[in-house]
């Protein structure tokens, strides 16, 4: 932990946005996430632009998953977990006790760091939550799961046998079930926290194809240890440091030229 204490939390740089040119989709004030007494997150405020990717980059403990799960409300299923501050979507700040957060969650989707397909048919892992939420018409239900899976490029290799199981699949299809069964919902903002750190390179390069082709449609907002990663997909970059957004920029600037020295010193690998 020596070296949380070396870079100042006021030093910032976070870029402003033309909000008459660029749409923004969702957007933290003063988030703070405390576990317990402890703070994890120290007042972020970030907006993310509608059809573009973000990548949440910063060491082990910064606090980036811990911030990506407050963005559809993951962390109230932590019990020690308290969040403050606002987060606006569609001018409706979800951190509201009004709002119901299963309703949220089919506009604010989620994808883990390890696929976890459910112990079902391909077909099934993805229509489930459809037709618990009322869906029953066979024939929709059909063209939701082709059109999930042919956005998640899984299609060509499971349309043949969609009553396999999703357990069958290999990790980097398993995680683009994932991805398919998120996006069925037609959610408008796809989380990913860290979801191709459990793969091998040839699963997550299809992984990361993925994600660049499902761009003009969703906005993306990824957690990834992977700087490469990060500079290979996203438009936008958030540097994370001991629960603080240190620098949030294009991500050409990030890796180029990032105008905060903790960043510098990360995103050059002097720590991490
Ligand atoms: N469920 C939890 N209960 C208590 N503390 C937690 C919990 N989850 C995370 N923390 C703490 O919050 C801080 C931020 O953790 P978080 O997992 O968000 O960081 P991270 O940047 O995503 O790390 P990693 O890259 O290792 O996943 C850390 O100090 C961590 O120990």
């Amino acid at each position: 932990m020596q070296e949380l204490e070396k870079y100042s939390l006021d030093d910032t740089y976070i870029r402003p946005f033309d909000r008459d040119k660029q749409e923004i989709a969702i957007e933290t004030k003063d988030v703070h996430v405390f576990y317990g007494d402890s703070e994890a997150i120290h007042g972020v405020s970030l907006p993310f632009e509608r059809y573009k990717i973000t990548a949440l980059i910063g060491s082990s403990g910064s606090g980036k998953s811990t911030y990506l799960r407050s963005l559809n409300r993951m962390n109230d299923n932590i019990e020690s977990a308290r969040v403050t501050g606002k987060i606006m979507y569609r001018n409706i700040d979800i951190n509201s006790d009004a709002v119901d957060v299963y309703e949220m969650r089919k506009h604010i989707g989620m994808v883990f760091q390890r696929p976890n397909p459910f112990a079902k048919s391909i077909y099934d892992n993805i229509a489930f939550a459809l037709r618990r939420f009322g869906l029953k018409d066979k024939k929709k239900l059909d063209e939701i799961v082709e059109t999930s899976l042919k956005q998640a490029a899984l299609w060509d290799q499971v349309k043949d046998d969609l009553n396999q199981s999703g357990m069958s699949l290999s990790g980097g299809q398993a995680q683009r079930l994932c991805i398919a069964r998120a996006i069925a919902m037609k959610p408008d903002i796809l989380l990913l926290d860290e979801p191709a750190s459990a793969l091998d390179p040839i699963s997550t390069s299809a992984v990361e194809d993925t994600l660049l082709a499902l761009k003009d449609k969703y906005t993306i907002i990824i957690v990834t240890h992977n700087m490469q990663q990060a500079a290979r997909i996203s438009d936008y970059t958030a540097f994370f440091y001991s629960g603080a957004a240190l620098e949030y920029d294009e991500t050409r600037k990030i890796f180029t030229r990032p105008k905060i020295k903790a960043t510098n010193d990360y995103v050059s690998g002097h720590f991490g």
